[in-house]
C-alpha cells in the first residue's frame, strides 16, 4: 500500500492505495506550526480509524505548495512509515514537457494534475483546480504543460467582502434561487456564485480560443460539483485528480 499526499496552503488531502484502489481519504487543516509528531499521529490515527495497518504502508508520496512544512513531512514520513517520502519535484520523472518560462515555478499539485489528466483523458486539455487559488492549466494537443492562469479562489474572494466591508456578513457559498438577491445574504450569494460561473466560463472559453484543437475541461477540488454544475464551459468533475496523479507519478519512479 502507498501514502499519496497533497499538501496545499489550507488543506492537506491523503490516501492510501491498494495497487490500482484507493482504499481511502482524508482531509485535514494546514497549519503551519504543526510538527512531525503532531501530524504523524494524526496520519497514523486516520488510518487506523479504517483498519488500515500503518505497517502495511510500503511508499510515501508528496506534494507541497506550502515549503515551510515540507521539513516536518519529510521527518513525519521516516519516523512513523519507515520511508523516506518522495517528494514531487526537482529529480523527479513525470514525463511532463513544462512550457513555462521558468519549469520549477510551475506548483507541484498543479504538475500532478496534468499527469493524472493526460493519462485520464488525453490531450489537448484545461484543467480547473478549485482551492485556496483557482488555478486553470492549458495542455496542448502534445501533451506539453503550456501554462495557465491563477485567480483568488472561491472562499479567499468571499473572505474578502466580509474583511473589507462592515455590512457585510460571513457567508455559505450556495446557488442562490435567483441573480437577483433581495437581501445581503442572497445578494452576496449572487454576485459570488454567478461571478465565479462567469470566471471560470471566460478564462476557459479564452483559453479555447486560442487552443487549435477543442480541449476536453477538467474541474477538480471542493467546489467543483457545485461549480461544475453550472459553469458551462466544464465537461468533467474529477474530484481525485491529485490523488490520483500522485499515484501515478509514484509508480514511475519507484
Ligand atoms: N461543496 C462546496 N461548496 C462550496 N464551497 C466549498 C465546497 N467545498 C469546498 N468549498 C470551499 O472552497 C474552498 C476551496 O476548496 P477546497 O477545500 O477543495 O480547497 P483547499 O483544499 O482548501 O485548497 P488547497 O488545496 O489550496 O489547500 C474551501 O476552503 C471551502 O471552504
Ligand atoms: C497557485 C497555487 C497556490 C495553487 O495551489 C500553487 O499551485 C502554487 O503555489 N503555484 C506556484 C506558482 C505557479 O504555479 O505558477
Ligand atoms: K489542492
Amino acid at each position: 500500500m502507498i501514502l499519496v499526499v497533497d499538501i496545499g496552503n489550507t488543506h492537506i488531502v491523503f490516501g492510501v492505495y491498494k495497487e490500482r484502489q484507493l482504499l481511502n481519504h482524508w482531509r485535514i487543516s494546514t497549519v503551519h506550526d504543526k510538527t512531525e509528531d503532531e501530524y504523524g499521529v494524526l496520519m497514523c490515527t486516520l488510518l487506523e480509524n479504517k483498519q488500515i495497518a500503518v505497517d502495511k504502508i510500503k511508499g510515501v508520496i508528496i506534494s507541497s505548495v506550502a515549503p515551510s512544512l515540507m521539513f516536518a513531512f519529510e521527518h513525519m514520513a521516516q519516523k512513523y512509515f519507515k520511508q523516506p517520502p518522495m517528494v514531487v519535484g526537482p529529480g523527479i520523472k513525470t514525463g511532463l514537457n513544462i512550457l513555462y518560462d521558468n519549469p520549477r515555478d510551475v506548483g507541484a499539485d498543479r504538475i500532478v494534475n496534468a499527469v493524472a489528466a493526460i493519462e485520464e483523458y488525453g490531450t489537448p486539455l484545461v484543467i480547473v483546480d478549485f482551492g485556496t487559488a483557482t488555478t486553470f492549466c492549458y495542455i496542448d494537443e502534445k501533451g506539453s504543460y503550456v501554462g495557465g492562469a491563477i485567480a483568488p479562489g472561491i472562499t479567499i474572494s468571499t473572505d474578502a467582502l466580509y474583511t473589507h466591508a462592515s455590512k457585510l456578513p460571513h457567508i455559505e457559498i450556495t446557488a442562490p434561487q435567483s441573480v437577483v438577491g433581495q437581501n445581503t445574504i442572497h445578494a452576496m450569494q449572487s454576485g459570488i456564485f454567478y461571478g465565479y460561473i462567469g470566471q471560470v466560463d471566460g478564462i476557459v472559453n479564452r483559453m479555447k480560443a486560442q487552443a487549435a484543437k477543442e480541449p476536453t475541461v477538467i474541474a477538480t477540488g471542493g467546489p467543483s460539483e457545485l461549480i461544475g454544475q453550472s459553469a458551462a464551459s466544464i465537461d468533467t468533475v474529477d474530484a481525485f485528480l491529485t490523488l490520483k496523479g500522485l499515484k501515478m507519478i509514484y509508480d514511475k519512479n519507484k
